[in-house]
């Protein structure tokens, strides 16, 4: 059959489907958590991916190369999420663990720096007020304010005189920011690496930190234009409208997002 020409960015989400559709032993899909497939709660612990997710996300990695979750969250926590699923990758903490042949493997750079997060978490739990959770996450530390949002200014300068203090980066998300080690990973370079045998690549996302996905698969274009990328934002209130500025196309929430692979399943 002959190929469709890659559409014209921002091509129609019918000409998106039909060219990933026509390439699809060459696609990846790679879908953030937290905002994207699971509702965004109070409690980080309490996170559950929308009904639909498993099943739609199961569809999809038979139809195409791969799907992958490249999420904040470490991957044991994916995994309690998404146990029933066999197809899809999991890569965790922005892609400092990845999922992989039956176990989690943990970039080694990062594995001295495990002591250290786990004493910021204690200093964090004793220096900051009880309304901030403190979320250890092994090789992070997300400091939660969503249910004191007045306590924004006091849990940013704390978490930024730790940083200056012991070397370490900080990323910004909703109602949160997060304390890393000084290893160069990010969601960016994960997708970096993944697209590079492929020629389509879809990012689903809805925070500061997915911009650099978004950003990774614009790059994979310009060095080679017959990649045909798809960055698609998650709405949130949050972050404004920078997400979404930087994207394809917005839809509205996790059901959304669900119910639009649904329909594009269609396709295949
Ligand atoms: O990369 P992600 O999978 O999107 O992870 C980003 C952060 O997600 C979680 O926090 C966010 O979701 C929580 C549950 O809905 C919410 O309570 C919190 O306000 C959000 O920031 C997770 O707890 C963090 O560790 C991740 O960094």
């Amino acid at each position: 059959m002959a190929e469709t020409q890659r559409p014209i960015h921002p091509p129609s989400i019918a000409d998106a489907w039909a060219v990933t559709a026509e390439r699809a032993a060459e696609t990846t899909f790679f879908f953030d958590f937290d905002g994207v497939l699971s509702p965004v709660t109070d409690d980080p612990d309490a996170s559950q991916p929308v009904d639909a997710v498993p099943g739609v996300l199961e569809s999809l990695a038979a139809a195409v190369r791969r799907v992958a979750i490249v999420s904040a969250r470490p991957v044991s926590f994916l995994r309690s999420r998404f146990a029933s699923l066999e197809r899809v990758d999991l890569y965790g903490l922005y892609g400092l663990e990845v999922w992989h042949d039956g176990e989690v493997v943990t970039e080694p750079a990062a594995l001295p720096w495990i002591p250290a997060m786990s004493d910021l978490a204690e200093r964090a739990r004793k220096e900051l007020p009880a309304q901030i959770l403190v979320e250890f996450k092994r090789l992070s530390v997300a400091l939660h304010y969503r249910t004191a949002p007045q306590l924004a200014g006091e849990v940013e300068r704390w978490g930024h005189e730790q940083a200056e203090r012991h070397g370490l980066k900080i990323q910004g998300g909703r109602m949160v920011i997060e304390l890393k080690p000084p290893v160069d990973q990010d969601k960016g370079m994960v997708i970096t690496e993944a697209v590079r045998n492929a020629r389509c690549g879809w990012y689903f996302g809805d925070d500061m930190s997915d911009i650099k996905a978004f950003d990774a698969l614009r790059a994979r274009e310009a060095v080679d234009p017959d990649f045909f990328g798809v960055a698609v934002a998650v709405a949130n209130p949050e972050t404004g409208a920078e997400v979404s500025i930087a994207a394809d196309l917005t839809l509205e929430s996790p059901d959304a997002v669900a119910a639009f692979l649904a329909e594009g399943l269609k396709t295949f």
